[in-house]
């Protein structure tokens, strides 16, 4: 029988409602939440004549993020890798929920958690609306709503033969990322640790590619996984120019020249965009994107032709969870 003493509660161990009073309950900080954290369902008022973009990611420790990283960086990482589906489709963020399983409730886990997510809710203009708390091990899925004039959304399907692709930022920082975590390092301002645990879902290039991009993706699974699913969705083949992929600095001195390309490749958990644009956008996308500090390299060109072409070593096409003998790069 327990005691009544274990069953006082414990400032550092809320209670399930607690916890989401403390660290999840906000006013919310934009107009369009009609009813927000505390009822059945959260009711949302879109604005009229725009297109709602919805998407939902999961992040589990141990298979997106270490269980040890630092809290506030889980939270910012696990709303930032649903928001980059928003960037993808060009879509302006405006509400997310959180669905949130926790093996322990720790107080001092939970504000800093809490104060990653909700740095990147204010940057990003989100309002956290609601969400889900459960007990077991550590998992956090991130439902986005974002708005998107009618038929304007980057999709990709969208591309056409002849469309150049071009990639935002750098490549393999991702990767280059885990391996340097693995290695010991712990700083967060080293830039291959913050590529992998504090991306930036590039939402302002998203929504300022909108009218001039064929086609998007952002890239999660790795860039051959997902130049694929361009390739797929629009039913064309690619060239990929593997000297002109834009390595980040800093991930040939971690991985070496070969497995810094691999990474570039296949190793995924970029959250870069990935676009085709027309000949006649490239200019003005060049600009856009030049404005906002953010590089826009040109990697290749779409083809009727189907594969990928301009690869040198064989590559696995990169991320998969099961399909493989161990889940990670598909063989
Ligand atoms: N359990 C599921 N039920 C329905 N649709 C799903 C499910 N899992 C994934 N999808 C859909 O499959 C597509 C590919 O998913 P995913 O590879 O996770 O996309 P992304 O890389 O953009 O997150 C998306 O359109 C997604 O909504
Ligand atoms: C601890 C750890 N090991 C391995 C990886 C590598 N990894 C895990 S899932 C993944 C692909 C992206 O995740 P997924 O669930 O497929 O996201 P989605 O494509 O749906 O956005 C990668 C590259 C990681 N991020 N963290
Ligand atoms: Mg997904």
């Amino acid at each position: 029988m327990s005691s009544s003493a274990s069953k006082r509660p414990n400032p550092r161990r809320p209670g399930e409602f607690e916890l989401i009073a403390r660290h999840f309950t906000r006013k919310p900080r934009h107009p369009g939440v009609v009813v927000g954290v505390g009822d059945d369902c959260t009711l949302l008022s879109p604005t009229p004549g725009y297109q709602l973009a919805v998407s939902v990611d999961t992040s589990v420790a141990g298979v997106h993020f270490p269980l040890d990283a630092p809290a506030q960086a889980i939270g910012h990482r696990v709303l930032a890798v649903s928001l980059s589906d928003l960037a993808a489709v060009g879509a302006r963020p405006r509400w997310c929920l959180m669905s949130l399983t926790l093996s322990d409730a720790n107080d001092d886990w939970l504000a800093a958690f809490a104060r990653g997510f909700d740095a990147l809710c204010r940057r990003s203009q989100v309002d956290l609306v609601g969400g889900d708390v459960t007990k077991g091990q550590l998992a956090v899925g991130v439902t986005v709503h974002g708005e998107v004039p009618p038929g304007e959304a980057l999709l990709r399907s969208g591309a056409r033969a002849g469309d150049a692709l071009f990639v935002t930022g750098c490549l393999g920082g991702g990767q280059g990322g885990l391996k340097a975590w693995q290695a010991g390092e712990r700083d967060l301002a080293h830039p291959l640790l913050a590529a992998y645990l504090l991306p930036e879902p590039r939402l302002a290039a998203g929504q300022a590619l909108r009218g001039l991009a064929s086609a998007a993706i952002d890239i999660s699974d790795g860039l051959l996984a997902d130049l694929g699913h361009i390739c797929h969705a629009s039913q064309l083949g690619a060239e990929l120019d593997e000297a002109a992929l834009p390595l980040c600095e800093g991930l040939v001195e971690c991985l070496g020249e070969k497995d810094a390309m691999r990474a570039a490749l296949t190793g995924g958990d970029e959250y870069e965009l990935l676009v085709s644009l027309p000949k006649a956008a490239q200019k003005e996308a060049r600009e856009r994107l030049s404005v906002l500090g953010l590089s826009l390299t040109h990697i290749g060109v779409l083809s009727s032709r189907p594969g990928i072409r301009g690869v040198s070593a064989s590559h696995a096409p990169g991320w998969q969870h099961f399909g493989t003998d161990q889940s990670g790069e598909a063989s």
